[in-house]
Formats: C-alpha cells, sequence, structure tokens
C-alpha cells in the first residue's frame, strides 16, 4: 500500500512525490524526494546500450570540477556549473536558452575548502533556485531567467571572527514550498545552519543552527531549545569551537521526506577539526557527523542520530540521505539509508531515527565495529589520534570512503550502487596547540604531516592504498554482493535505470554503462575528461536521453598532488554531455594528457626551501597539491611562469594579480620572505620532478602515477 502522505505540495511537489507518472522530467536532485538516483525510462537498455552515441554536447565556460546533477523539466535542462553559473537549455538539442552568470567575485574561491563547485538546483512552480559560491540563494523564472529574487543566506551574525568562512555548494531542495540551503566552511571556522526560505517571497521562514551557541545563549532561532538542553552540554566549555564556530555544516544532503513528513539534515564535522583542541578532548559534540530530523514548516527539532561522535576525520555524515521501504526482521519499516565518510552503510528509522542495523562497506581502521543496540562506533584506541598525540593513518582520510558523488538504488535488483574509495591521510596534532592561520585550513593539524615525502618507498606504497570501486551493496544481507574495481579513486556518481542500467563516468574520463544485475561493463566512451558529477537521464518527443557533466575537479586533484593522477591525466575539460542511441555528435580532438612542463631556472636558495615547504603546505597544498605538484586541475606551480621571477610572484601571491581567477591575495597571511620562500621551494620541487614529467609524457600507453612504470621506480 502507498503510505499516506503530508498535503500542502502545491503543483510542483505533487509532481516530484509522482515522479514515475512523468518519467520523462527530472525534477529534483535526486529525482524524487527518496533521492534514490533511479529512473524507470527503459528505451535505453542492456540490448542496445552498445550503441549509444553522444547525442549533443555543450561546452561550459568553466574548466573546473562539475558536480552538478542538471534537472529536466518539460523539455529544458537546468544545470548549474563551477563558479555557481545556471545553463539553461533546449534538452534534446543542447540550444542555449538563457544563462545566468551571478558574478562570484573571484577572490572567494579559498574561502572554501574544494574548488568553486555547484551540486545542481532546485525547482518550484515555474522558478529555479540555485545557491552561489558567496552565500547567495537565486530565484529565477525558469522560462526567461530573469532573477524573481536573491537574498543572501548568510546571516551577518554569523560570522564571529575573522577565519569564520561561508560558501554554498550543495543542490538546493524544495518542499512544501520552502527552499532549503546549507552552506560549507568547516576547515575555516564556522557555525553550521540551515535556512529555508519561501518559494515565492524569498522571505527567510526559518534557521536550524547545528551546533551550540558558543556562550550557550539563545540565538532566538528556532534550534536554541535542543542546542540549549542537549547538545551544548556535549561540547568542552572552553575548547577552541567558542572561536572557531564548531562546524557541522550542511553543504551536501539536506531533504525532505514526504513518507515521514520531516526534512532530514545530513551534518558535517568539526570546526576545527582537532576533537583534543575543539573541545578539550571531552563529549560527543552533538550535532556533528550526525542526521537531524526536523518539521520542516518550523524547522523544531524531531529526533537526531549521531554516526561519528567525537569527530577528529573529518568525517561528515553529510552524505546521500535516501529514504524508502525495507524489510526488518521481516516486517516492512519506513528507513532511511546513509553511506557516510565514515566507512560505515547505517539503517535507520525514517520516523525516529532508531538505529536499525550497520555495517561497514569498505576497510576502515578507526572503528571495531558498531554497537549493535546504539549504533555507536567501538573506538580503536589508536585511531583517536588528537588525544594519544600520535601520528594516524587513517583510513577512511577526510575524503572519506564515499563523498558526494551520488549513490543509487534499483527497485529492480535491490541493490545500492554505491561509489566508494579509499584514500588514506595521515593525521597529526599541529605543533604547540590549535593556531588559526588566516586564509587557509584551519583544522588543528600539522599540514606537513599529512604530506608525502617525495621518496619512490612512499609513493608506491601510497598509491598502492589508492583504491575506487563501484560497489553492489545489498542493504538487507549488509554485504557487497559484487563490485568493480576502478584504477583509482575519485570516480562520479551512479544513476540507475529501468533498463538494468548503471551508468557512471570516472576519474580516468571514461563514462561507463554496467549491467546492474552482474556489473558487465557494455558501454564505454572516452569523455577526454575526469568525471565526478553524477548521471541523470530523461526523455523528450519520446526519446531518452542520459546526461553527465563533464569536468574533473573538487577537493581531491586540487589537493592531493601528483598522486591525485594515479587514474589518468585528467585535463580538464568541461562540458555537458548528453546521449542517445541515435547520436550524431562528436567532440573535438583534444589534448587529454597536459603540457609538457617548461624546464625551471636551476637556482634556488636551499637554506629557506624548508620554511618554504612548511608555507606551501599551510597556504597552498590545500589548491595546488600536495608537494607543489596538481593533479589535472588548478596550476601546477611548478611550471609556472610566475615562480622565474621574485616580483611576478609576489605580484600573484601577495598582490592578488589573479584574483579575477580564483587566485586570492597572501599579504595579509604571508611576510614577503615567507612568500618568498614558497617560490624557492617550488623552483626546487620543478627541478626535482621535471625529468620524471617529461618521461611520463613519453608513455603513450599509461599514466603518470603508476608505480610500475618507472616514473616512480
Ligand atoms: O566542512 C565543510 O564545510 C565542507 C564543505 C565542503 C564543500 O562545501 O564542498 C566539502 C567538505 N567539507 C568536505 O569535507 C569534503 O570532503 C568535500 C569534498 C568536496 C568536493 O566538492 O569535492 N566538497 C567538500
Ligand atoms: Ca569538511
Amino acid at each position: 500500500a502507498v503510505p499516506a502522505r503530508a498535503d500542502g505540495q502545491g503543483n510542483t511537489g505533487e509532481a516530484i512525490i509522482h515522479a514515475d507518472d512523468h518519467p520523462e522530467n527530472w525534477l529534483s536532485y535526486g529525482r524524487t524526494y527518496s533521492e534514490q538516483r533511479y529512473s524507470p525510462l527503459d528505451q535505453i537498455n542492456r540490448s542496445n546500450v552498445g550503441d549509444l552515441k553522444l547525442a549533443w554536447y555543450y561546452t561550459l565556460d568553466t574548466n573546473r570540477g562539475q558536480e552538478a546533477t542538471p534537472l529536466v523539466v518539460d523539455g529544458i535542462m537546468y544545470a548549474t556549473t563551477n563558479w555557481s553559473k545556471m545553463e539553461a537549455l533546449d534538452a534534446a538539442t543542447g540550444k542555449l536558452l538563457w544563462q545566468y552568470d551571478p558574478k562570484v567575485p573571484g577572490n572567494i574561491a579559498d574561502k572554501g575548502c574544494c574548488d568553486t563547485v555547484n551540486r545542481g538546483a532546485g525547482y518550484w512552480n515555474g522558478k529555479v533556485f540555485w545557491g552561489t559560491f558567496d552565500g547567495r540563494l537565486v530565484a529565477a523564472d525558469a522560462k526567461t531567467g530573469k532573477k524573481v529574487w536573491e537574498v543572501n543566506t548568510i546571516p551577518a551574525d554569523a560570522s564571529l571572527g575573522k577565519q569564520r568562512s561561508y560558501t554554498v555548494d550543495g543542490a538546493v531542495r524544495v518542499a512544501k514550498g520552502l527552499v532549503l540551503i546549507g552552506n560549507g566552511g568547516s576547515e575555516f571556522g564556522a557555525r553550521g545552519f540551515v535556512s529555508a526560505f519561501d518559494a515565492e517571497t524569498g522571505k527567510l521562514k526559518w534557521r536550524f543552527y547545528t551546533v551550540p551557541n558558543n556562550k550557550n545563549e539563545p540565538d532566538h532561532a528556532v534550534a536554541d531549545n535542543v542546542l540549549m538542553s542537549k547538545a551544548y552540554k556535549t561540547w568542552g566549555p572552553k575548547g577552541a569551537w567558542v572561536r572557531q564556530g564548531g562546524g557541522g555544516t550542511v553543504w551536501d544532503s539536506l531533504v525532505y521526506d514526504p513518507v515521514s513528513d520531516l526534512i532530514y539534515l545530513a551534518v558535517g564535522n568539526g570546526s576545527p577539526w582537532n576533537y583534543k583542541y575543539r573541545s578539550e578532548g571531552i563529549g560527543s559534540n552533538l550535532f556533528l557527523g550526525s542526521i537531524v530530523a526536523l518539521k520542516p514548516e518550523t524547522g523544531e527539532y524531531v529526533w537526531h542520530f549521531q554516526a561519528t561522535p567525537m569527530d577528529q576525520w573529518d568525517y561528515t555524515s553529510v552524505q546521500q540521505i535516501m529514504t524508502l521501504d525495507m524489510p526488518v526482521n521481516g516486517e516492512m519499516r519506513h528507513v532511511i539509508w546513509h553511506a557516510p565518510k565514515n566507512g560505515f552503510f547505517y539503517v535507520l528509522d525514517a520516523k525516529t531515527g532508531e538505529f536499525l542495523a550497520g555495517k561497514n562497506y569498505v576497510y576502515q581502521n578507526w572503528a571495531n565495529g558498531l554497537d549493535p543496540l546504539t549504533g555507536r562506533p567501538i573506538y580503536n584506541p589508536d585511531g583517536l589520534y588528537t588525544l594519544t598525540g600520535k601520528f594516524w593513518y587513517g583510513i577512511p582520510g577526510p575524503l572519506g570512503a564515499h563523498n558526494f558523488m551520488g549513490m543509487a538504488y534499483s527497485p529492480k535488483t535491490h541493490l545500492v550502487y554505491l561509489p566508494a574509495h579509499q584514500i588514506p591521510f595521515g593525521y597529526k596534532n599541529q605543533v604547540g596547540g590549535f593556531k588559526p592561520h588566516p586564509d587557509a585550513w584551519n583544522v588543528g593539524l600539522d599540514m606537513t604531516k599529512n604530506g608525502l615525502p617525495d621518496t619512490p618507498e612512499a609513493r608506491t606504497a601510497y598509491i598502492k592504498d589508492l583504491h575506487g570501486w563501484l560497489l553492489a551493496w545489498d542493504p538487507v544481507k549488509m554485504e557487497t554482493v559484487w563490485k568493480i574495481d576502478h584504477k583509482g579513486p575519485w570516480n562520479g556518481g551512479v544513476l540507475a535505470t529501468g533498463g538494468d542500467l548503471l551508468f557512471q563516468g570516472l576519474a580516468n574520463g571514461e563514462f561507463h554503462a554496467y549491467d546492474a544485475t552482474n556489473g558487465s561493463d557494455l558501454y564505454k566512451f572516452d569523455a577526454q575528461s575526469g568525471i565526478i558529477a553524477s548521471p541523470m537521464t530523461y526523455s523528450v518527443n519520446g526519446k531518452q536521453y542520459v546526461a553527465v557533466e563533464v569536468g574533473w575537479g573538487g577537493i581531491y586533484p586540487i589537493s592531493m598532488g601528483g598522486v591525485g593522477r594515479t587514474s589518468g591525466w585528467t585535463v580538464n575539460h568541461s562540458y555537458i554531455a548528453v546521449f542517445s542511441l541515435d547520436g550524431k555528435a562528436k567532440l573535438p580532438a583534444l589534448n587529454n594528457r597536459g603540457f609538457l612542463p617548461v624546464k625551471p631556472p636551476a637556482q634556488y636558495d636551499q637554506k629557506v626551501v624548508d620554511n618554504g615547504y612548511f608555507q606551501y603546505q599551510t597556504y597552498c597544498q590545500t589548491c595546488h597539491g600536495d608537494n607543489g605538484e596538481g593533479a589535472g586541475m588548478l596550476p601546477d606551480l611548478r611550471w609556472a611562469g610566475a615562480i622565474r621571477h621574485q616580483d611576478a610572484f609576489y605580484n600573484v601571491v601577495g598582490r592578488g594579480a589573479l584574483t579575477a581567477y580564483g587566485m586570492d591575495r597572501f599579504d595579509t597571511s604571508m611576510t614577503p620572505d615567507e612568500i618568498e620562500a614558497i617560490r624557492q621551494y617550488l623552483i626546487k620541487r620543478a627541478n626535482d620532478t621535471y625529468q620524471r614529467e617529461v618521461d611520463a609524457r613519453k608513455n603513450d600507453k599509461d599514466i603518470p602515477e603508476n608505480p610500475t612504470l618507472g616514473i616512480n621506480p
């Protein structure tokens, strides 16, 4: 029987709830409120997918990470792109109907941790809504692209100090006439919150803070009661959170469930990460690493489930929330499925938050399992590195076992298709207690200790630990039924269809269709750039299309350094790719292996290189890559012309010559000598690695970071 649903949805809400009655559309981020990323369309199926062809492509003007799932409403595609731009296209032809550039200032890029991405728009009653990286929410007329309203989602009093940082890159969801939006910033200093705006007027309806007020005072907001009575006492009253906000940003999943009539916030990590420094090493720190359920009309607290108490690994629970009915001990229950960063798959009762089951979906080393009654982790004491003070090689690392990439569920196979990965990380306390650096990640860690030493042994060992998989997970048995081993981590999200197909784009620039029943590879397309977004499908005039945004980026390639190229050269060419069975489009031939490095100047000052390394790892690493090496998206500074001259380098790094392109100025964070030390260090790195980069490009079969190639012998 179809469960009773709440009313007050309006036409769009009813259309999203009854999405299967008009499968030609894709009206909400995960298609339906249940975010299963399954479409019943089956014109493209296992028997013909081998003939899939490019129907059209639309080149984007931002060659950075593209993470959005486009919407399709009655033949019009709404695709958001990097730098928070919107493209409205004829979904059958790719012809541009209108576009909207909210003109996000370039120097804002380093106010967010993980690339100036955008994950998608919401649609409601003739309007489209999306967030901008500088914190705004835009509502535009879906037909004309004219702005209807715009609000700043970040209240002035949310910024309590210099390190505070709020960026908006998550997909907007709309339910019951409310536009729901969160934000990011916990790597810098932020106090997370979610806002609900009236879709017609942009008027704020409610705002829910996910962590307590630092003085345990009322914010005169809807969370006051639960924060003051329940959450505050789970924090050390004198920890660094008091200055840094505590974190708990809701930067990805934020869903409405029409069956339980609740909104679920998927809450992020602590700010700073370091639990000892953040919270004096005491308390579970509610609501970090949790799902929090609220009443949609008012934002009132209903229940929470904390997957990662005492977070110190950046184990956000922001990852996708899926709702559906499943048998639990022989009885049908309405549940939440959730595979957060921490490596465990959770089944929760959607109405009450009761923990029903949990099991690790990949190898992890921070917990020895979950308490079967409460779902609370049984910690591996060594994993609590902020308390031991020792170095910890954590699996998962801060990029999680699963990140923003969509997982899909097929009601035909009863399997969840989970884009999982293994990306270990070296955690170690910041020396001398918590010390924030303006314009840098402020996580309370020694940022040189997560860096990889450039020795063949260290690189080879680390690369062996990098993995990317597509898991076919059975949530009843809580086990992997089969899996596909990808070349490396950071592959795109998954779409499941009624044609018994799975679609997934990969870090190595391939777009695949797999058999949903057994994982057989049925189709491969060379997309010429890494894909991290989740595909979607729709139809126009009875013809089915499959679409995906192409564009390598997000946190992995910007922070990882050279080892971020384990899947391939991963050059960024950003475009929207749309496939059909009778497509006739063809991509132009493109350089897909990066440019030949320019021989660097030979001279550098060995005396300042060590300090240059510290400064680089503190201020530059998280965007330009570990140890001065890029991984295919932002400029690889070893080959940048600016490192050749002290003045040129200072103009860029100190004075902001390239702010329009996303490079902030750092003269308020570093002295000229420190900036010069970075330049000397980069010249050294360029010299140390020049020959191996040249040699890697001579090899036309393989990839630069393959340890078997003799490039990292
Ligand atoms: O703590 C935060 O506020 C925050 C924000 C974001 C973001 O806004 O994209 C990411 C993360 N954390 C994060 O931990 C993470 O792994 C991540 C990956 C990405 C991405 O788009 O590639 N964003 C984010
Ligand atoms: Ca984070």
